[in-house]
């Protein structure tokens, strides 16, 4: 298995990134809209902040999940016992962000969420007729007006030595929204587990955008769009020195989307933050 590289301006684009999507989980875009000068600047000057201490002024609020997340109280990935080694912050329109911040972040949201409300549509042209069958309603609609897609913002710091054994910038996981659009980060770690269990390199060259599925779309396509485990190796020789900074943004639907019959939007949230550690 490889996850497929796709020329988004290529005439069948959609067909083959909607293909990689349902034989892998996940996708990768080149020349794509999303301008990789602003990606840049977001993650340089957040590398900053997260150098300051400012950020301490930020807490994130277990009620309402902005702000920001230490590496004291990062999240546990579902089924392990170690904390990941990383700090992030979760900006949201409404939420807090600090103010020399805002308007790059602000920028970058509303770029990103265009385009992934066109890459969801491209998902529901490429659903067999029997899976659409099943949404609740069209893909793209499903985000319209969302108070909870989330831009993450996360700086894994210079490794110390001292992590406990075992520990990883971000243990293998599934992500728990529709679907997730990543730049590349500014350092490499980022694998995916193949169908025959072996963790692969996501290409992750400059420049690129990373696509891949969560547990929302998998639970709504009824498993025909996986959602696929990945996670971020630790680096080892010069690359330990670094920090390693990426931008996911977390494409959630509408809390009242009914995703299957077990579950909605809301349901399913809190049943996995929960799970992760970061709600009561
Ligand atoms: O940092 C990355 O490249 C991936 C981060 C990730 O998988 C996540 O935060 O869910
Ligand atoms: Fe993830």
């Amino acid at each position: 298995m490889q996850v497929k590289v796709v020329d988004y301006r290529a005439a069948d684009a959609a067909e083959q990134f909607t293909r990689s999507l349902h034989e892998t989980g996940f996708g990768v875009l080149i020349n794509h809209p999303l301008q990789q000068a602003l990606v840049e600047k977001i993650y340089a000057d957040w590398l900053d902040f997260f150098n300051g201490t400012d950020k301490q002024q930020y807490a994130f609020s277990t009620e309402t999940q902005d702000g920001y997340f230490s590496t004291e109280i990062s999240e546990t990935a579902k089924g392990h016992t170690q904390k990941d080694i990383k700090e992030y912050f979760h900006v949201y329109p409404w939420g807090r962000i600090p103010a020399q911040l805002k308007a790059d972040a602000m920028d970058y949201y509303t770029q990103a969420n265009r385009l992934a409300q066109q890459l969801l549509s491209w998902v529901q042209q490429h659903t067999p007729a029997d899976i659409a069958a099943g949404y609740s309603e069209p893909l793209s609609q499903m985000i319209d007006g969302s108070r909870l897609t989330l831009l993450r913002v996360l700086r894994y710091p210079p490794l110390t030595g001292q992590e406990p054994a075992g520990s990883l910038r971000a243990a293998a996981h599934g992500d728990i929204n529709l679907l997730t659009i990543l730049p590349a980060a500014n350092e490499p770690g980022l694998q995916v587990l193949s169908k025959d269990g072996q963790w692969l390199d996501v290409p992750s060259d400059f420049g690129m955008l990373i696509i891949n599925i969560g547990d929302m779309l998998q639970e709504a396509s009824r498993g025909y769009y996986p959602s696929t485990q990945h996670r971020v190796v630790n680096p080892t020789g010069e690359g330990a020195k670094r920090s390693r900074v990426s931008l996911p943004l977390f494409l959630h639907p509408r809390e009242d989307v009914v995703l299957s019959e077990r579950y909605t939007a809301h349901s399913y949230l809190e049943e996995r933050l929960r799970e992760l550690g970061v709600k009561k």
